[in-house]
């Protein structure tokens, strides 16, 4: 909730779960119950993933601002074998199917992924309904150690824009829409603001959350994966590996942070570098048997809590109009 507090305060956001193939990931992240409207009771809601409820909380904040001050958008993509694709994209019938994009860093450092699909939304049950739309193209495959193993990175990306309480005043519609996240809005009125919280009450901002489920790190040994199968796992284990460098390369506060080095950080580099707030969860097994594992994923949680970001903005420090 806090984190969520701080995207409307003009702060990137990422939550991320990290683990061995099987240990619970998507569970962790998508939960066990679609959220629609027969899945209200208290008990359903608990079993919700971090994505559906994130969705709740987001919508429920930008309910407490004055109305139409905020639009939402939605897009889901995969990284898998360091291939980015948009899994909104339509094709001419209006189906979704995944289509290939490229990452690109504009001119002013911001990450923008080419014709990405930003699909307008106005409540949690649109988020979740584009979200699981797009489930059946993810790519799966059964392994020893998990029948229905997730063999991507998923990563929704809510991305928010905000108007200037001019802009509403003379009701002005115009909404940063077929902008990238991170980058300036081409508007004139649209000029930098001072601060987070000044940015709020001042000026419009563009920030986006990104919700992603990891695909798992996995010794071929214990899944006993062969094949095309097995250029997924060693295309899984490289990305989960460059995470891995980029948060050491945060954590020491090296002068170079090697998000290049895969699609997925490359793609992320806006929510877990600069002043953005980065959450990881872990997920471990609890058998004996997945020790090894259990000990690598909580190596990567070290290394995530060493992570110390630059100090907030001061005051009078310009903020990037995301
Ligand atoms: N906390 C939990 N409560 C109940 N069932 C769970 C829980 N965590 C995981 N499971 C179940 O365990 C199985 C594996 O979980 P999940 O698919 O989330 O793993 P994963 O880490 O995403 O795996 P992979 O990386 O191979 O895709 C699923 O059937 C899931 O429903």
């Amino acid at each position: 909730k806090p984190l969520l507090t701080s995207l409307l305060d003009g702060y990137n956001v990422c939550i991320m779960a990290y683990g061995q193939t099987g240990s619970g990931k998507t569970h962790t992240m998508m939960g066990s119950h679609s959220l629609d409207e027969h899945s209200r009771t208290q008990q359903e809601a608990q079993t919700q993933g971090i994505i559906p409820k994130a969705a709740v909380e987001l919508f429920r904040l930008i309910s407490e601002k004055p109305s139409d001050s905020h639009t939402v958008e939605v897009s889901v993509m995969e990284v898998y074998n360091n291939e980015v694709f948009d899994l909104l994209a339509r094709d001419k019938h209006g189906n979704v199917t995944g289509q290939h994009r490229d990452i690109v860093t504009t001119s002013s450092g911001a990450i923008q992924i080419t014709s990405l699909t930003y699909e307008p939304v106005r409540s949690p049950s649109e988020v979740m309904q584009a979200v699981n739309s797009v489930q059946k193209l993810r790519a799966h495959c059964p392994t020893l150690v998990h029948a229905d193993s997730s063999r991507s990175h998923l990563i929704v990306t809510l991305t928010i824009s905000s108007k200037s309480p001019n802009a509403l005043a003379l009701g002005e519609t115009h909404s940063c829409t077929g902008f990238s996240a991170s980058s300036p809005c081409p508007s004139p009125s649209y000029s930098p603001c001072p601060s987070p919280r000044h940015s709020i009450s001042q000026t419009p901002f563009r920030t986006k959350l990104q919700l992603v489920d990891l695909a798992g790190s996995e010794c071929v040994g214990m899944s006993g994966v062969s094949g095309a199968a097995l250029w997924e796992v060693s295309c899984i284990n490289r990305s989960l590996s460059a995470l891995s460098d980029v948060l050491g390369a945060l954590a020491e506060q090296r002068p170079h942070v090697p998000y290049r080095n895969s699609k997925l950080t490359h793609l992320l580099q806006d929510s877990i570098g600069g002043d953005a707030k980065l959450l990881v969860m872990l997920c471990v097994s609890p058998t004996q048997r997945f020790i090894t594992e259990s000990l690598q994923s909580l190596g990567l949680g070290t290394r995530a809590r060493q992570v110390h970001k630059e100090l907030p903005r001061k005051k009078n420090t310009p903020l990037k109009v995301r």
